[in-house]
């Protein structure tokens, strides 16, 4: 007799809601040029032109001082590189890249924490961690759920963003972006965005992250 396996294991819904290999924001026609389904990672080209990579650049380097990590803002060895929030800044760019940012993610703008800008020296990175917080810090009553990491110049070497458990590697391009979501009812599936910015070899690298938060923040 032959033993039929059930395969009880059904999709889970996403929060990303692109089909086809195009998102049509109100400005822009983005490329999904590469995806995986679960957990849902996705790699976007052409998000920001040249013009806004370099704006975004030049609005950090006022703020830029060195990265603070997790809700204690304590400097730490996990992330080397120095970072800045974009936030009460009246930017045309900025609003114009936010309001992009939150069409691509499909979450209201108000939901986000403001655009996080890094900045990577040679041998500078981003250890392996998640983006949303452990269930016993005070932060996860409004939980990070979905990220994006935009790469705002070329890299000449190193500086990929590695997911380990994947083993899916996404290389800097000025313009281009990852997303990903780890909103999933199943944990295992959340627990596959680990990730890291891999040490930069030669050159610098600079992103700006998107996280957005289940409820609206504030
Ligand atoms: O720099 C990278 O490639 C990853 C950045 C990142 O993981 C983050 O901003 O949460
Ligand atoms: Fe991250």
């Amino acid at each position: 007799m032959a033993i039929i396996f059930n395969d009880v294991h059904e999709k889970e819904s996403t929060i990303f809601s692109h089909n086809g290999n195009k998102i049509i924001t109100e400005d822009r026609e983005i490329d999904i040029l590469a995806r995986l389904e679960e957990p849902l990672v996705a790699v976007l080209g052409s998000v920001l032109d040249d013009e806004e990579c370099e704006a975004l650049i030049e609005l950090s380097k006022d703020h830029l001082k060195r990265s603070k990590i997790g809700s204690t803002r304590e400097v730490s060895d996990i992330r080397t590189s120095s970072g800045a929030f974009l936030t009460d800044i009246d930017n045309e760019v900025l609003a114009r890249v936010e309001k992009r940012v939150s069409e691509i993610m499909g979450i209201p703008t108000e939901h986000g924490e403001g655009l996080h800008i890094l900045h990577y020296q040679p041998g500078q990175e981003y250890k392996d961690h998640v983006d949303y917080f452990a269930e016993t810090s005070k932060a996860a009553s409004n939980n990070r759920i979905s990220t994006l990491v935009l790469y705002l110049n070329d890299v000449e070497e190193g500086g990929e963003t590695y997911f380990p458990k994947l083993n899916f590697t996404v290389r800097p391009k000025k313009g281009m972006a990852v997303y990903f979501e780890y909103f999933y009812n199943e944990e295992r599936l959340n627990e596959l965005t680990l990730h890291r910015g891999a040490p930069v070899i030669k050159g610098e690298k600079w992103v700006a992250t998107q996280w957005m938060r289940r409820k609206r923040i504030g």
